[in-house]
């Protein structure tokens, strides 16, 4: 899907315990806003390790990439985004301000938004997930280099 995100789009997002409150919170403005979100936990403030969430999100977004977008939350967001880039089909980005939230969908086409809600604020995280569920990639010399991203994930 290249375009903006519909409301038939489902929404699939993770978090550890560091993330768990701002998951939360991005939930219910999803909800409020008419997306269906998928919610792959934790369910609580309890240590666990963000790799099993990043990989749950990112496959349930690879497996079903024309309806389905991911989000994940840690402390800073890093170790879910390197996590979530291991899963063939996806490209997660961390953003950490407006202008990367923009261009992370408009050039690279990224399909799973990384944050750090010992980065950001709650109400910053929901502008750039608007953002970034409101931007439409812009295809052209941008889809090319998606693509050679892609192919070279295929051919290793
Ligand atoms: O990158 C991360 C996950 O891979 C995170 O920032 C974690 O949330 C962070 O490392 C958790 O730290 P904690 O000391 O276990 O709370």
């Amino acid at each position: 899907m290249n375009g903006v995100f519909s409301m038939g789009t489902t929404i699939v997002i993770g978090s550890d315990h560091a993330g768990f409150r701002m998951k939360e919170f991005i939930i219910k403005k999803l909800e409020e806003a008419g997306y269906t979100v998928e919610d792959k936990g934790t369910h609580n403030e309890t240590s666990v390790d963000a790799g099993v969430y990043a990989v749950a999100v990112g496959e349930a977004v690879a497996a079903d990439p024309q309806q389905k977008r991911g989000i994940l939350i840690c402390g800073t967001g890093i170790g879910m985004s390197m996590m979530a880039n291991k899963v063939k089909g996806i490209r997660a980005s961390l953003v950490t301000d407006l202008f990367s939230a923009k261009m992370t969908r408009a050039h690279n086409d990224a399909n799973v938004l990384c944050m750090g809600a010992r980065i950001i604020a709650p109400y910053m995280a929901w502008e750039f997930t608007q953002t970034w569920l409101n931007t439409k990639h812009l295809g052209g010399k941008y889809a090319k280099r998606v693509q050679a991203m892609m192919d070279y994930e295929k051919q290793h």
